[in-house]
C-alpha cells in the first residue's frame, strides 16, 4: 500500500467530551506549531530551567584500564568509584568503537525518523512491549507526553548455538521489509558493539568494588538488553516540553551516545545540571538494577532531556539488561543490610512496561508492588 504523505490532521481539534484523549502523531511534533497542544505542557516545577551549570563528569580513559598499566587502572577505578557512588554518570574515551560507525549510525536515523508517519507506523510499539516505534507514547500516557519518537529494539549477543541470531538486523526487516537491510546489518553491528563495551565496562565496575574483575561482567555475559533511538525534533516554545521527563534507568547500564545538540540533564546537588556533548565520548551511567546489584553502593540517579528551538537532537541510548530470569541480588562480598529485596529483570520491566512510568521512585513503588503481589 503506498503511504500516504499527507495525512489527515488525525488529532481531535475539538476535545469531546466521548474522546476525552487526544490523539498525536509525529506531525504535531514536526510541524513547528504555534500552539503546543497542553498534554506536551509539563507542569511549571518540572519545566526546564534555562542556563543550567555544567556538571563535573570524569572522563575514563578505558585503553589505559585494559592495558592493565597498574597506574593507568588504579586512576580508572578511583575515577569511576567516585562518580558511580556520587550520581552514577561518567564519560568513556578511547572506547575502541569505530568513529565511522558512530556517525553512520547517528546520520542513519534520518531515514527512518523522516519518513512519512504511516511508513514508521509499520514499527508500530504495541502495549506492554519493549520494541518498535513510539511517538510521544500516544495511548500509553495522558499528560506530560515527552516531545520526542523513538526506535527501539531488543538484543541479545550470538549465543554459541544460534552463532547467526541477528535480532536487531531481523526485526527491522521483518517489520520494515528487505529495503531496511542495510539500515538493519548497521544498528545490528552498534548493538553488539555496544554489548561488547559494556561488558568491558562491567569489569571496571566490578574491580572498582573490589569484587572479582568478572562477577559482573559474567552475569551480563547472555544478556537481553534494549537498544533505542531517540528522535528530539526541534519545538517552538523549548521551555513548555521535555524530551524525556525525569527519571532513573530501570535497567542495569546505559551507554548513550549523544550528538552535537546538547540537551541531557543530571539532578545532582538539588539541581540540574547538563552533561554537554563531548566529541568521541560516551556517556555512561548506571541504572535502578545494577544499583541493586551494588547493594545501593553505587546510584542510579534522576536525568532527563531538555530540546531546542534551532536543531532536532538525536540520541542512541542501548541499555544493559541481564537475562530475564536472572535474579538479581548482590554478591555475598557486598552483603550487609539489604537495600532492596531479590527480583528479576523480568518483573522489574513488566513493572515499568505496564503498571508504571520510570521516574525518580521507580526501585522504591517496585519494591511496595512486590510486597503487595505478595512475591516476598
Ligand atoms: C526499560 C526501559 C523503559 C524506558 C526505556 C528503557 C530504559 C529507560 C526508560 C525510560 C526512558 C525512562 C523515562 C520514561 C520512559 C517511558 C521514556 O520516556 O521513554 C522510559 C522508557 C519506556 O518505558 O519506554
Ligand atoms: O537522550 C538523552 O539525552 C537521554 C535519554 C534517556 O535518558 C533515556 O532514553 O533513558
Ligand atoms: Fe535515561
Amino acid at each position: 500500500m503506498e503511504c500516504i504523505t499527507k495525512l489527515p490532521q488525525r488529532f481531535n481539534k475539538n476535545k469531546s467530551k466521548k474522546n476525552p484523549l487526544r490523539v498525536f502523531d509525529s506531525t504535531v511534533l514536526n510541524h513547528q506549531l504555534d500552539h503546543i497542544p497542553q498534554e506536551f505542557v509539563w507542569p511549571d516545577h518540572e519545566k526546564p530551567s534555562t542556563n543550567v551549570p555544567i556538571l563535573q563528569v570524569p572522563v575514563i580513559d578505558l585503553e589505559g584500564f585494559l592495558s592493565n598499566d597498574p597506574f593507568l587502572v588504579s586512576e580508572a577505578k578511583i575515577l569511576v568509584s567516585e562518580a558511580a557512588k556520587q550520581h552514577g554518570f561518567f564519560l568513556v574515551t578511547n572506547h575502541g568503537v569505530d568513529e565511522r560507525l558512530l556517525s553512520t549510525a547517528h546520520t542513519l536515523m534520518d531515514t527512518f525518523f523522516k519518513s512519512p508517519t504511516c511508513e514508521k507506523l509499520k514499527a508500530q510499539r504495541k502495549w506492554g512491549e519493549t520494541t518498535g516505534y513510539a511517538s510521544s507514547f500516544v495511548g500509553r500516557f495522558k499528560e506530560n507526553l515527552p516531545w520526542k519518537e523513538t526506535l527501539s529494539f531488543s538484543f541479545s549477543p550470538k549465543n554459541k548455538s544460534e552463532n547467526h541470531s541477528q535480532t536487531v538486523k531481523d526485526y527491522i526487516i521483518k517489520t520494515m521489509g528487505d529495503g531496511y537491510k542495510d539500515f538493519g546489518s548497521v544498528y545490528q553491528e552498534y548493538a553488539e558493539t555496544m554489548s561488547n563495551l559494556s561488558l568491558k565496562i562491567m569489569e571496571l565496575l566490578g574491580m572498582s568494588l573490589g569484587i572479582k574483575r568478572r562477577h559482573f561482567r559474567e552475569f551480563f555475559e547472555d544478556n537481553e538488553s534494549i537498544f533505542r533511538l531517540n528522535y528530539y525534533p526541534k519545538c517552538k516554545q523549548p521551555d513548555l516540553v521535555l524530551g524525556t521527563g525525569p527519571h532513573c534507568d530501570p535497567t542495569s547500564l546505559t551507554i548513550l551516545q549523544q550528538d552535537q545538540v546538547s540537551g541531557l540533564q543530571v539532578f545532582v546537588e538539588n539541581q540540574w545540571q547538563s552533561i554537554p556533548p563531548i566529541p568521541h565520548a560516551l556517556v555512561v551511567n548506571i541504572g535502578d538494577t545494577l544499583m541493586a546489584l551494588t547493594n545501593g553502593i553505587y546510584k542510579s540517579c534522576l536525568h532527563r532531556a531538555v530540546v531546542n528551538s534551532d536543531m532536532t537532537r538525536k540520541t542512541l541510548a542501548f541499555f544493559l539488561c541481564p537475562k530475564v530470569d536472572k535474579v538479581v541480588k548482590p554478591p555475598s562480598e557486598l552483603e550487609g543490610e539489604r537495600a532492596y529485596p531479590d527480583f528479576t529483570w523480568s518483573m522489574l520491566l513488566e513493572f515499568t512496561m505496564k503498571h508504571y512510568r520510570a521516574d525518580m521512585n521507580t526501585l522504591e513503588e517496585f519494591t511496595n508492588w512486590l510486597k503487595n503481589k505478595g512475591s516476598f
